[in-house]
């Protein structure tokens, strides 16, 4: 290798070597960290046994022993001072045969550098061979022109071969040849992803940065700047830097990161960000951000990398201050903290605080004021009404206060009558005269007595209280930054408290949601809290987690305003199996048929929160919807889709199998009847269990419990119980409450049905079959 000269040395990685690193001893392991620490002080590489072998494809690639029985294949980019370090092999021969099959490339128009694994005229041949002998073929590429594919990244070479693929199975294995941006579109186009739907993907991937993939961040900007004048190592790291590159490779900053990860499980998204997803993360705001997706787009993943790339930037300002990383739900809020430590290092985690905003805001309010925050204070609004003197205001539910208390005065900071006569009271159904507003107003001035004398304070009003003090004396106590999932779930007063708790800057809150899963929010106005997110809001459309067909499927039960019922529900789960993909048109174009009316967090936003934008990565089988005549008959048809699935997919286990159900109740009746049969366990999943991989059996957990996890095969029974008919009988004559009921409902339903990997069973009893 020729002697490094004044820059310094940036080794990267193509991402593939650290999943071959994991399969290594642990001798090969250490030996490839000193080559790495050698390599980084030392490119020269004297001493070390550097072959350059004959027949290469690519100059820059060299052979470099590791241990007795590994080399690794490594490439220098002309004139500069940057090592990739691309693959390992057992022996000198493989390696060669490797070098001879692989090349280097870098794209000028899409800013990315790719390694090509060139196809052999032998793999070619035979896939040409295997095609032929299922017959006449048409192009299954015809609606694509030849630059659509090159725009897709497929290499011009293998434009030509890929309208050869004599069927849709060989194109599919021709696609694996292809780099992995490419590979995803050119796949999208063979399942019949329409071109305007692929077009919109990828301009969405380019959207937001002038050259495609291209963030300039603050951090990748620095990254370029230390190549100072010499423009070769300039140009090579501006490559580095886009997310196409990122796509495949890694670019170590410090010894520190390469142990990290190595020594953490190698979960795809820590380090293959989709482009959409990265120029999100790596974006510089002036303001409020969020960031939207269906269920499995990677939201949770994005705030995650969001709130890490925050404390790099506070670690390299040498600053003290903290990311607040926060949740709606303390389970939450685990599983996020978890996946944390595998993705930072410990020095960016001691600048990161994941919370759930309630497990912070008890011990905040009792610290400053003495006061405990009371989650249920029904006693408290029974008394306050009581004592008015307007019979139709008394005779109100508690529920109605609550909500007026919440959703009315509360979300709209109100602190006298006069402002409470004026303000709107939109969303809420019961409509009050004058004096009736005036008797609510005295209703609730009683109450914050009541709450003063208890020494308690309700959720909400614990959370404006906890607002004032860090508007005020408790100034020092806010955070750096402060980044939020599953913000569909917060209200007004949440979010008005999440405002106090950082100075408005640049990048000063990052929001990640999906209306669609929201439970227990209320429609917010963000503007109003102070939170304005226009024109930096952002849509993720790749789902990672679910099929095609199930999301499809979770979609149409969600905003079907018919699916309310037993038989909505089961209706709605064949029409979109019967409409196939049909439905997301059908839905653009009968607006008139489809609920997006839980508008929640993102109505202030001109961006439209809808279905059927997204694409999902793979495909599987239609879920099933069972009607069943009893209880009985129900569990035998859900034991028997199990056991099917656990022998006939090597790869199920009963701990990646979940049973998700309504309430508690079904929770408890599922475990005891699953535990009954002897040839599975059956493990709860409750609000004080982790979802720990290590115990086996299968998972039984409520539709509120499963949010935000993830398993290989989902069961959705006793939907019949969609809503629970308790509570349908308590919204009895009003319609407002009733249709939010069935909202929130059909919400519920979207999260279980979004949870599996691969297949879903819905089932019902209904007596009558
Ligand atoms: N770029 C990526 N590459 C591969 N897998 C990814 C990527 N981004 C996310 N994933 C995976 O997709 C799945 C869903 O991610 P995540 O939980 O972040 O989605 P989400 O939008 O928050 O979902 P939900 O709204 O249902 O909670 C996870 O298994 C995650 O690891």
């Amino acid at each position: 290798m020729p002697q490094a000269d004044e820059n310094p040395v940036t080794i990267v990685l193509f991402l593939d070597v650290i999943a071959e690193l994991n399969k290594s001893q642990k001798r090969t392991q250490k030996a490839f960290y000193e080559f790495v620490r050698k390599l980084r002080t030392d490119p020269s590489l004297l001493g070390l046994h550097v072959e350059l072998p004959t027949g290469m494809k690519d100059k820059g690639m060299r052979s470099v022993r590791i241990t007795r029985s590994c080399r690794a294949v490594i490439f220098r980019k002309d004139r500069t001072n940057i090592y990739t370090i691309l693959h390992l092999d057992e022996g000198h021969d493989d390696a060669y045969d490797w070098i001879s099959r692989h090349q280097v490339t870098t794209d000028m128009l899409t800013n990315t550098v790719r390694l090509e694994d060139a196809p052999s005229s032998a793999q070619l041949a035979q896939l040409l061979a295997d095609g032929a002998s299922v017959g006449a073929h048409t192009d299954l590429l015809a609606p694509f022109s030849d630059d659509d594919l090159i725009e897709f990244g497929v290499p011009a070479n293998g434009v030509s071969v890929l309208r050869r693929a004599p069927s849709k199975p060989v194109a599919k294995i021709m696609t694996h040849l292809l780099p992995e941006q490419a590979q995803m579109y050119v796949d999208f186009a063979l399942d019949g992803y329409k071109k305007e739907e692929i077009a919109g993907l990828l301009a969405d991937d380019r959207k937001q940065s002038p050259s495609y993939g291209f963030t300039q961040t603050e951090s990748s900007q620095q990254f370029i700047d230390a190549a100072g004048d010499n423009q070769a190592e300039r140009d090579a790291r501006t490559m580095l830097t886009s997310n196409g590159t990122q796509q495949q490779f890694v670019v170590l900053t410090d010894d520190e990161d390469l142990e990290r990860l190595m020594n953490a499980p190698l979960a795809q998204w820590r380090v293959f960000l989709h482009p959409t997803q990265r120029s999100v993360v790596d974006g510089n705001y002036s303001g409020p951000a969020r960031v939207t997706g269906g269920a499995g787009t990677g939201k949770t993943v994005v705030a995650m990398h969001r709130a890490r790339r925050l404390a790099q930037s506070l670690l390299q300002q040498g600053s003290d201050r903290k990311v607040l990383l926060t949740t709606f739900t303390a389970n939450l809020a685990n599983d996020i903290l978890s996946n944390m430590k595998l993705l930072c290092s410990e020095k960016e985690l001691a600048h990161i605080g994941v919370i759930n905003l309630d497990k912070w805001l008890y011990p905040f309010v009792y610290r400053n004021t003495k006061f405990r925050v009371q989650y249920n204070t029904d006693d408290l609004w029974e008394e306050a009404k009581s004592a008015s003197s307007d019979e139709s205001v008394s005779k109100l539910p508690v529920d109605f206060f609550i909500r007026e208390w919440e959703q009315v005065i509360l979300a709209n900071n109100v602190t006298c009558l006069d402002e409470y006569l004026a303000v709107p009271r939109r969303g809420r159904g019961e409509r009050l005269v004058k004096a009736q507003r005036e008797a609510v107003w005295e209703v609730a001035e009683r109450y914050l007595q009541l709450m003063d004398e208890h020494k308690e304070y309700d959720q909400p009003y614990a959370m404006h209280v906890a607002a004032k003090l860090l508007d005020g004396p408790q100034a020092t106590q806010k955070f750096a930054f402060v980044v939020v999932d599953e913000g569909q779930d917060f209200g007004a007063s949440a979010y008005r408290l999440l405002r106090s708790m950082v100075d408005r800057h640049a990048n000063d809150i990052f929001i990640a949601g999906d209306n669609h899963q929201q439970l227990y929010g209320n429609r917010v106005s963000l503007k109003q809290c102070g939170i304005p997110i226009a024109g930096r809001s952002f849509r993720l459309k790749v789902n990672y987690r679910t099929t095609n067909e199930i999301k499809t499927v979770a979609e149409t039960v969600c905003r079907v305003s018919g699916a309310n019922t037993v038989d909505g529900i089961m209706q709605a789960v064949k029409d979109a199996k019967n409409n196939g993909r049909q439905v997301s048109d059908f839905s653009r174009k009968k607006p008139d048929e489809l609920d997006y009316s839980l508008t929640g967090v993102f109505d202030d936003s001109a961006q439209e929160e809808s279905f059927g934008d997204g694409v999902s990565l793979t495909h599987g089988e239609w879920p099933e919807a069972l009607r069943c005549k009893s209880w009985n008959a129900q569990f035998r048809c859900v034991t028997d889709w199990i056991d099917k699935r656990l022998s006939q997919d090597s790869m199920a286990k009963p701990e990646g199998i979940c049973v998700i159900v309504r309430d508690n109740q079904h929770v408890d009746d599922w475990v005891d009847a699953l535990n009954s049969k002897s040839t599975y366990k059956a493990l709860k999943l409750d609000n004080k269990t982790k979802e720990v991989t290590s115990k086996s059996g299968i998972r039984v957990a409520t539709m509120h419990r499963a949010k935000g996890l993830e398993f290989d095969y989902v069961v959705v029974p006793d939907v019949d119980q969609c809503p629970p008919p308790s509570q349908v009988r308590k919204c009895v004559g009003d319609s407002v409450k009733l249709n939010q009921l069935y909202r929130q409902e059909r919400n519920l339903l979207y999260v279980a049905m979004t949870r599996p990997r691969k297949e879903l069973l819905v089932t019902a009893v209904v007596a009558n079959g």
